[in-house]
Formats: C-alpha cells, sequence, structure tokens
C-alpha cells in the first residue's frame, strides 16, 4: 500500500527560528517512547536530559540500550509517546521538520556515505544553494581542504565507486564539512570515529572537538574512550539514566560509568 510510505511526521509546516534568536538549548522532559512497531515495549522511560547551549553530552551505555533513539526523536523522526523535547523553550512538534534537520542540526555518522560524484557536490548535499566560497570554508573547518586541494582536481575529484581511493579519515572529514556547511547549531555526533587507524582517529577527534566549540553537541558514544571531555555524560540503560556528570565526578563515585571504563579498559589491554 502505498499509504504506508508515506512519512510518520510530515516534513512540512510549523515554526522555523531565524538564526539570531535562535538558543539552542535543548531539554529531554520525562520522555517516554517506544517504536510503533512494538507499542507495549518502551524504549525510553520518563528520560529527563538538558543540553545547555554551547555544551557537548554524551550518551554512553550498552548496545539496544536507547541511546540511537534519543537522537531520532530530537531530529523529530518520531514523536514522543509522553513529555516532551524543546529546543529554545519552543517543543519540537511544533517545529517544520525540514528546518530542524537542514538548518538546525548538523549530523555526523559513524559511517559517513560519499555518492559517486565530486568532492564538492558531496559537501554541497549539505546545503545544495551553499555557493564555492561556503564549500571551501566548510572543508577548512573540517581540516579538509588542504588535502582535497592535494589531489590533481581538487574539489573536482570524483570520489566514491570508481572514483579516487581516499582514506577513511579523509571520508570522514568531507562528512564533517557536509555537516557544517549548513552552520548548524546543534551537532549530533553518532561515534564518528570508530572505523579508523588510530593516526587518523586522533585528526579527526581533533577536529571534531573545534567544531564541538560554540555548538550544542550531542554524542551518541558506542564507545567510552571518546566522551572523556564532554561537559556532561549521561549513562544509559534500558531508557533510564542511571548517571550523570563529568568523566572526574563519574570515575569518583565509582559506579556504573566506572565499571564500564574499567571494562574497556581490560578490553583494549586484552586486544589491543
Ligand atoms: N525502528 C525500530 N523499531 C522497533 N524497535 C527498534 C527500532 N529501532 C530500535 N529499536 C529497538 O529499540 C531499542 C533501543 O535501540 P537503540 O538503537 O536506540 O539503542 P542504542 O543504545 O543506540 O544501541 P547501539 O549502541 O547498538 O546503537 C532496542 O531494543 C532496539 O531493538
Amino acid at each position: 500500500m502505498y499509504s504506508s510510505l508515506e512519512p510518520l511526521i510530515p516534513t512540512e509546516g510549523g515554526l522555523k527560528i531565524p538564526y539570531h534568536s535562535f538558543i539552542p538549548n535543548i531539554e529531554f522532559k520525562d520522555v517516554t517512547f517506544a517504536y510503533p512497531s512494538r507499542p507495549t515495549q518502551a524504549v525510553l522511560t520518563k528520560l529527563n536530559l538538558s543540553l545547555p547551549a554551547g555544551k557537548t553530552v554524551a550518551v554512553v551505555g550498552a548496545s539496544g540500550n536507547g541511546k540511537s533513539t534519543i537522537a531520532l526523536l530530537l531530529e523529530r523522526f518520531y514523536d514522543v509517546n509522553s513529555g516532551s523535547i524543546t529546543i529554545g523553550g519552543v517543543n519540537i512538534s511544533n517545529l517544520d521538520p525540514n528546518w530542524l534537520r537542514s538548518s538546525a542540526i548538523g549530523i555526523i555518522n559513524q559511517e559517513p556515505v560519499l555518492f559517486a560524484t565530486t568532492i564538492k557536490e558531496n559537501i554541497k548535499y549539505g546545503k545544495p544553494t551553499a555557493s564555492d566560497e561556503e564549500v571551501y570554508e566548510a572543508a577548512r573547518l573540517a581540516n579538509a581542504d588542504e588535502f582535497i586541494r592535494s589531489f590533481p582536481k581538487g574539489y573536482e575529484t570524483i570520489v566514491g565507486e570508481r572514483g579516487v581511493a581516499i582514506s577513511g579519515g579523509q571520508k570522514q572529514r568531507i562528512a564533517i564539512a557536509r555537516a557544517l556547511i549548513k552552520k548548524p547549531a546543534i551537532l549530533i555526533l553518532d561515534e564518528a570515529t570508530s572505523a579508523l587507524d588510530p593516526e587518523a582517529e586522533k585528526v579527526v577527534q581533533k577536529t571534531l572537538e573545534g567544531i564541538c566549540q560554540g555548538r550544542t553537541v550531542l554524542v551518541i558514544a558506542h564507545r567510552l574512550s571518546t566522551v572523556k571531555n564532554a561537559d556532561t555524560i549521561a549513562v544509559l540503560q534500558k531508557g533510564v539514566i542511571l548517571e550523570m556528570g563529568s568523566h572526574e565526578f563519574l570515575m569518583n563515585k565509582k559506579g556504573v560509568y566506572y565499571h564500564l571504563m574499567n571494562q574497556e579498559n581490560q578490553k583494549s589491554r586484552n586486544y589491543g
């Protein structure tokens, strides 16, 4: 049935907050949510989470505990069952979903997809109306401008299948430029550095630290090693936040985060 292909949430309609009056502080208040296909199984239960404007909040917890669901709700791919999510005090259900996703929030994914076209087009995908100057600026912020210009065809280099071979770290930085070209006030980092070798990871990590300055950032962390510098770390278990605080605070507390950290260190000693 074609009707079942329609998005759950209409993509147009609702408020668009002008850039200069947009205060990107985010509040999840008593959010309860179950996926429509499993309505009796709550994935998040009365979740409260604050992301103050300009700060980085990392959500950690074992696989399947609802971390990615938090990001999907913030992008409003689903509506909450009860409670609310507000940005700058406005309930996101009153915001224009298209504006929210294309202008307010930038997403950097674990496994970025590049299209079989030029690097320039791949970056412009984040903002199709962007000028060349905007493309170069986004690439500079993503520490990508230099390596792109080192290719004989520069920004016109074709990537993807049958295109020039680029490394995982370079791919990641092109994807970062794609997210930055929208100048988003909010960034969602879905564990952006997991598939890289240590050298490339260092470069990407440094790039991410730079671009997080001055933005509200939600890190969906599938490992713990990348979250130490977050302003706040929220430990999620079965859709409930068990602990919240800075790395130092949570280590001193010797609770769930401390134990997860020890487990991860143990693993890297055994395998690394
Ligand atoms: N589209 C969906 N429909 C139904 N259930 C889903 C859907 N997506 C995820 N779930 C379920 O919701 C729960 C939380 O999943 P989620 O992806 O948010 O966890 P996560 O903590 O991000 O895990 P991971 O670290 O593996 O990405 C899991 O039980 C998962 O099976």
